[in-house]
């Protein structure tokens, strides 16, 4: 049993969404937005190290491997995480808007439990946008990308300024992502609009 709350039911004046010219071409790795992030970052030992690839369209795959340092119950993925999995490569597909926007909502169904050492195939799609909304849904499938799915969300993203993390991020993570030119460029990156 599944579906999503009147709160992610896109409003009458929502369009469709349109994939930015300058997004990264189809079957292009991503990288890290931040390589601090729990979600995708290298910098973080029990991270997820999600790797996500732009898809065709406002669409996006990764992948997910669940590490031991993943579970919730024996030889289980916590059920967090596997949110995590969904949020993350939800909140990619800002690369092909090129906008950049933070997860207001998710809503999870968890259809099979995900054992430890397994790859989790995901996939996201931007439904619907309503002037900084952005509706969007994604699914886990284990055993391969066409395997039945173990995970699905629907979400709302709301844009934001970039300013929105300097002000509200921890003074020296911010002082450090500054510094960094890496980190600069792929902010930079998400900037850039029509
Ligand atoms: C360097 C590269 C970085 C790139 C960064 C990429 C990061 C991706 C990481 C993965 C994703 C994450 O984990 S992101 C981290 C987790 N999320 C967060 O920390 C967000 C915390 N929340 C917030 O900061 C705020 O609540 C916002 C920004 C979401 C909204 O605040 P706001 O800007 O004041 O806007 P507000 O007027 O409240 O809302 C705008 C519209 O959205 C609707 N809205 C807002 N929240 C909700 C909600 N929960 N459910 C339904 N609707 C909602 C409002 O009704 C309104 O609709 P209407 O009246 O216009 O119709």
């Amino acid at each position: 049993m599944s579906g999503s709350s009147a709160a992610l039911q896109p409003p009458a004046d929502a369009v469709k969404p349109v994939r930015h010219p300058d997004a990264p071409a189809p079957g292009e790795l991503l990288g890290a937005h931040y390589g601090g992030c729990f979600g995708c970052g290298g910098d973080q030992p029990h991270g997820l190290h999600l790797e996500a690839r732009a898809g065709e369209g406002v669409r996006i795959t990764a992948e997910f491997t669940v590490q031991a340092a993943h579970q919730g119950a024996p030889g289980l993925a916590h059920g967090g995480v596997l949110a995590t999995a969904l949020d993350e490569t939800l909140g990619s597909l800002n690369w092909l808007l090129r906008t950049v926007a933070v997860t207001g909502r998710l809503e999870t169904d968890f259809l099979r439990p995900v054992p430890v050492g397994t790859t989790l195939h995901l996939e996201a799609e931007v439904v619907a946008v309503a002037g900084r909304k952005i509706y969007s849904t994604a699914t886990g499938r284990v055993g391969g990308p066409d395997g039945p799915v173990a995970v699905r969300a629907d979400a709302l993203f709301v844009e934001v300024k970039i300013d929105h993390f300097a002000q509200h991020g921890r003074p020296q993570e911010i002082r450090a992502a500054m510094e960094d030119p890496d980190q600069m460029r792929r902010a930079r990156a998400f900037e850039v609009n029509p």
